[in-house]
């Protein structure tokens, strides 16, 4: 057997669902330091699920801070969501400290001051790069959204559309790239996992997506050496505790309440049994 089929082989349900319970026991255990520079919008939500997820937010912004604060850390989160001159500077050198990072290129379409600072931050060699299927389109093309149907921090594509740019995205950069949606798919460019947790209304609370990259960045603390593993459990369970999220839920609000009520809750049973993650031909 191949390395490719004795991969595929080990990697059934039951060992993904070993994973990740493992990675989310060991960030309840360890409650790794997460340096968020993230966007206004996301600060509360990202810090909620870090908190309930078991993880160590702090939301750390100026330039002056980074040398002392930064290299304390167990990963750090660049958001470019509302991006200005003044806060680039802080992304860059937290970026730049040593630490495993990854990128939230939101609207990374938007503008070409922010196509350019994702592509700068890129180049730094995130862990991982997670967005919706729109920003992973827009950066494997470098491209500034010319089209009518662009939604800015929304998505106007399905995450399947943007897999083979995920993939080529992946091998130009050497990061792992994670693009959202119905079906998550994280990609080294050679393999690609898919996660098929998570339920629609996800998309109506603000900064949901923003809110998973900062869970992956607490789960590529504990597993730095395998980011792939790392985002895509990550993922699944983000989307499991949206999907018991919505069992108790009339909208967007009470979704966002009950998602971080549920990330707090979740069990070894629960994880083990509703993950739902695979490696994809
Ligand atoms: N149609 C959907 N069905 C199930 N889960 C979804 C759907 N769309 C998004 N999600 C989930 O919502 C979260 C945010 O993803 P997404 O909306 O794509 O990001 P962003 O907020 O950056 O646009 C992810 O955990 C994703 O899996
Ligand atoms: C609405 C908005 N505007 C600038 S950042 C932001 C939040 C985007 O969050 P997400 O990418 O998770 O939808
Ligand atoms: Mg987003």
């Amino acid at each position: 057997m191949d390395d490719a089929a004795t991969a595929k082989k080990e990697r059934d349900p039951a060992w993904w669902g070993r994973r990740a319970w493992s990675l989310l026991s060991a960030v309840r255990a360890r409650a790794p330091l997460v340096q968020c520079i993230t966007n206004l919008v996301s600060m509360d939500i990202a810090a909620n699920a870090l908190l309930a997820a078991g993880a160590s937010p702090a939301m750390v912004h100026s330039l002056r801070e980074v040398p002392d604060f930064t290299p304390r850390c167990d990963a750090v989160y660049v958001n470019v969501g509302t991006l200005s001159e003044d806060w680039l500077p802080s992304m860059r050198a937290a970026a730049s400290a040593g630490r495993p990072w990854v990128l939230d290129p939101v609207a990374a379409a938007a503008s070409g001051f922010r196509m350019e600072a994702c592509l700068e931050l890129l180049a730094l060699r995130p862990a991982v790069v997670r967005g919706n299927a729109s920003e992973i389109l827009a950066l494997a093309n470098r491209s500034v959204a010319a089209s009518s149907n662009f939604k800015g921090a929304d998505s106007s594509h399905e995450s399947v559309d943007a897999l083979e740019a995920a993939k080529a995205l992946a091998l130009s950069t050497g990061s792992v790239v994670a693009v959202s949606g119905a079906v998550d798919f994280i990609t080294n460019g050679e393999q690609v996992v898919g996660v098929s947790n998570g339920v629609p209304m996800m998309q109506k609370i603000t900064a949901t997506g923003c809110a998973v990259t900062a869970l992956i960045a607490a789960f590529v603390a504990i597993e730095p050496s395998d980011a792939l593993v790392a985002a895509a459990c990550a993922l699944a369970i983000f989307g499991l505790a949206g999907e018991i999220g919505m069992e108790s839920s009339k909208g967007p609000a009470s979704l966002r309440m009950h998602l971080i009520d549920t990330l707090y809750c979740l069990d070894e049973e629960t994880v083990t049994s509703r993950v739902k993650l695979s490696l994809r031909p």
